[in-house]
């Protein structure tokens, strides 16, 4: 009998909490994150929301311009009648104001040659670019900036020691891909992957920046989930090849991002034809319609199509990315226009 009264006294509660958690989540998707023009919740910005007793707990993911966020938040629950203590976790990266993540659903497709890229295109317009190598599984960002193994170095701050990154043709960079041995794979598993990737996203002194891009290790394995939980990502821009296989990949790995409620931004399609270097002809090499498949399937724009280009494998191996070394081909078009778009949507470059 008394076994009955506290199982049904548990439904209860669980039942009161659900309403409760249903009431916090419709007041915080009345607060409008001002640039983006959309709610917090689905900017994926408020995560790890639970309600305990009369406390609301939950954690907040923004940039170092959205302080106020919290604020806001604090103010839209005051009206909760039984809400005795809205406690707030921020989860910011000091100095960061926009964080974007650059995925593939496979290796190989060309989405740290982007990242680079994107970021190079963004310094070259004025915007302060810090670029973050999370692809424990291939680090090659230092590479394709011309860096080779270079002594990262510690500093101590108020806040604890910090990871210096590195200064490359204006763009700051941190690789995983500078910790390891040169010629030795990185077997880091479970949760020593789990820490140095939080280690990485906590303890780098970036200063201050427009943007931070994470070249993310491709798939949708343990350090994905983990980068993306734990890192105030705004967005993730996908990146494919043309054909069929590829953009399989690619929807396995969105579903990863919808989990957490990070948006996609956007899909660049890379390798999608190659120009005729006589007659300028383009030849679809891997297929054609994956990128705009991709893009009417998830009602997010085709940001780019970036032609095949000899320079852009040769730049990424001495470490002249195609958007500094040849700004006027058709791949640097590209490239300008993505990170106008960008810069269109989050009005990021103030100087
Ligand atoms: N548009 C392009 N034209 C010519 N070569 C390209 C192009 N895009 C990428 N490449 C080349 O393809 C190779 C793979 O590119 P990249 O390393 O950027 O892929 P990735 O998706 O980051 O791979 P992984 O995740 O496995 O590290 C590189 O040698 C790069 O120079």
């Amino acid at each position: 009998m008394s076994n009955n009264h506290s199982c049904s006294q548990r439904l209860e509660d669980t039942a009161q909490s659900e309403s409760r958690k249903q009431e916090v989540v419709q007041l915080l998707k009345q607060i409008i994150e001002p640039t983006l023009k959309n709610d917090i919740v689905s900017l994926g910005m408020v995560r790890n929301l639970r309600i305990v007793d009369d406390y609301i707990y939950l954690r907040l993911y923004i940039g170092s311009h959205q302080q106020q966020l919290q604020t806001e938040i604090q103010s839209k629950l005051s009206s909760i009648s039984w809400c005795k203590k809205t406690y707030i976790q921020v989860c910011t990266i000091p100095g960061v104001r926009i964080t974007l993540a650059v995925s593939s659903g496979k290796g190989g497709v060309g989405k740290s040659t982007t990242a680079v890229n994107i970021a190079a295109a963004l310094k070259l317009q004025g915007a302060k670019v810090g670029l973050l190598d999370a692809d424990v599984y291939g680090p090659n960002l230092p590479q394709m900036l011309g860096l080779g193994q270079a002594d990262i170095q510690v500093i101590h701050t108020a806040t604890g020691d910090k990871f210096l990154p590195l200064e490359v043709q204006g763009i700051k960079l941190m690789s995983v891909g500078l910790l390891a041995e040169v010629n030795r794979p990185l077997a880091w598993r479970g949760p020593v992957l789990h820490k140095i990737i939080t280690q990485f996203l906590q303890d780098v002194e970036w200063g201050e920046l427009d943007y931070l891009l994470i070249d993310l290790p491709p798939g949708t394995g343990d350090a994905q989930i983990t980068i993306i939980q734990e890192s105030p990502i705004c967005g993730v821009i996908l990146v494919t090849t043309p054909q069929q296989v590829a953009i399989a990949d690619v929807r396995r790995n969105i579903y990863m991002f919808r989990q957490v409620g990070v948006p996609v931004l956007g899909i660049i399609e890379n390798m999608s034809y190659l120009i005729c270097g006589d007659c300028g002809s383009r030849t679809p090499i891997f297929g054609s319609g994956g990128g705009e498949q991709l893009a009417a399937e998830l009602q997010a724009p085709l940001l780019g199509q970036i032609p095949i280009d000899p320079y852009i494998c040769s730049g990424g191996d001495i470490g002249n990315p195609i958007a500094i070394g040849d700004r006027t081909s058709p791949a640097s078009e590209v490239f300008v226009k993505i990170v106008t778009a960008l810069e269109g949507t989050f009005s990021a470059n103030c100087s």
